[in-house]
């Protein structure tokens, strides 16, 4: 990661929030696998999208505790770059994904990760990590204060429940490597906002 923060937009169905994404400053643009979601798209969907996406903008495919071997064939199958595992998977399944030579991101729970050993948390140093809110994809934030004297020593994502209005001030305050955001741009549950899109973005940028 460089030091320009990275910028996840997650949950994208269209082409027009795909595109407005990229033309914005979007580093990577994600596609939710995970069944069950108001978000969740068939790999061949995904495909088209992809197409649409320049080769140095990520493209990240969402799982959710499905199998490995799952993972592994919607991911190829919809071209994306990076795997995100949004669960219980362990930290051999990321090791995997590596050696099948796709990028990883592991989601983890603001709460399970203060719950990690020490050994744990530093196992997690050497990956990027996403630290969110209990339910993701809820647009619910977490009391992240505690990380303000003990931040993740790797690069570290924030997500949950932000929006173009909380972005800056929670990136001046917490200093995160990047943000990722799902409901916080949208209109209504499931259904991406391009102005919303291109708000976040330019807040998150002014810090
Ligand atoms: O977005 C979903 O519906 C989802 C479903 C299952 C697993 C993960 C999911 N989203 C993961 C994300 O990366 C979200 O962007 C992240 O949780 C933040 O969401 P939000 O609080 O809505 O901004």
């Amino acid at each position: 990661m460089s030091n320009e923060l990275y910028i996840k937009i997650c949950g994208l169905s269209t082409p027009e929030t795909v595109e407005a994404a990229v033309l914005a400053g979007a580093n990577a643009v994600g596609f939710v696998f995970a069944p069950g979601s108001p978000r969740t798209v068939a790999p061949e969907l995904a495909k088209n999208l992809i197409a649409r996406v320049p080769r140095d903008v990520e493209t990240v495919g969402v799982f959710r505790n499905q199998p490995l071997d799952t993972v592994i064939d919607m991911a190829r199958r919809s071209g994306v770059g990076t795997v995100q595992l949004h669960g219980s998977e362990p930290h051999s399944d990321t090791q995997a994904l590596q050696r099948e030579g796709f990028a990883t991101l592991r989601a983890l729970s603001f709460d399970d990760y203060r719950a990690l050993g020490k050994s744990d948390q530093e196992l997690w140093a050497a990956e990027r990590i996403l630290l969110d809110a209990v339910e993701p994809g809820a647009g619910v934030t977490f009391d992240a204060t505690a990380l303000l004297n003990s931040p993740p020593k790797g690069p570290w994502i924030l997500a949950g429940g932000l929006n173009p209005q909380n972005v800056a001030g929670l990136v001046r305050t917490l200093r995160p490597s990047g943000v990722d955001v799902s409901s916080g741009v949208e209109s209504s549950r499931g259904t991406k906002d391009v102005g919303l899109i291109k708000a976040f973005i330019a807040a998150a940028r002014s810090v």
